[in-house]
């Protein structure tokens, strides 16, 4: 985003910390290259008959509402593609960032790469089907957003809304790990043309746990 009015780092909430502009802009488009290479982006379907209106592409582990696979159970059940050991090191960065922390420890196998366009939009949730409580480390891509950070008891009150601008980093974990969280709109057209995205791209990387 641009750089006339630098954003300052922020605790959101105990242990969830966003750090603006984290990535350069030549790794962001790196890492927005690597996105447009992995294949199978799809709306996942949610047992409640909904249809997700974020199309999403799993790395490691098949997430499928709600719980996780090496197979993509709910498509042509070929194995999920694999998780790269450079994401698992620019999570590590990220962890270590974002807590002023070292974090050789942090291992994530999981990452769910969500393309949001125009008008797609994710509801409040909790990330709960890893069945370990490290860390999420979120990487936002293209156009903001509005990311919606409440509580871990519902998905109302008390929340923050936090533009998630390009290149900035957010981790979710601690005493935030399962908070609710989701993302009410993106805002089109604030995406870098340089950039080469139309639309907005997360990466979450977590550890499964599995
Ligand atoms: O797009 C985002 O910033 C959040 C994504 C998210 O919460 C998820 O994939 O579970
Ligand atoms: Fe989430």
């Amino acid at each position: 985003m641009d750089a006339l009015l630098p954003r300052p780092r922020a605790e959101i909430a105990p242990g969830a910390v966003h750090v603006p502009d984290w990535l350069g802009f030549d790794a962001q488009r790196e890492l927005v290259e690597a996105c447009r290479g992995w294949r199978g982006y799809r709306s996942a379907r949610l047992p409640s008959g909904g249809v997700m209106s974020v199309r999403t592409v799993c790395l490691g582990w098949h997430w499928v509402p709600y719980r996780y696979s090496r197979t993509i159970d709910d498509g042509d059940g070929s194995p999920v593609l694999p998780f790269p050991d450079w994401l698992g090191d620019l999570g590590r960065r990220g962890l270590a960032d974002a807590y002023g922390v070292p974090a050789e420890d942090y291992r994530p196998d999981v990452a769910l790469v969500n393309f949001y366009d125009a008008a797609a939009k994710m509801g409040m949730h909790q990330d709960k089907d890893e069945r370990s409580l490290a860390p999420v480390v979120s990487l936002s891509l293209g156009d903001t957003c509005v990311f919606r950070f409440g509580n871990t008891e519902n998905r109302g009150q008390p929340y923050t809304d936090v533009e998630l601008g390009s290149g900035d980093l957010f981790v979710f974990g601690g005493a935030s790990r399962l908070a609710y969280h989701g993302v009410p709109k993106t805002l089109p057209g604030t995406a870098d043309p340089a950039l080469g995205l139309t639309g907005r791209l997360n990466l979450t990387l977590r550890v499964s746990g599995l």
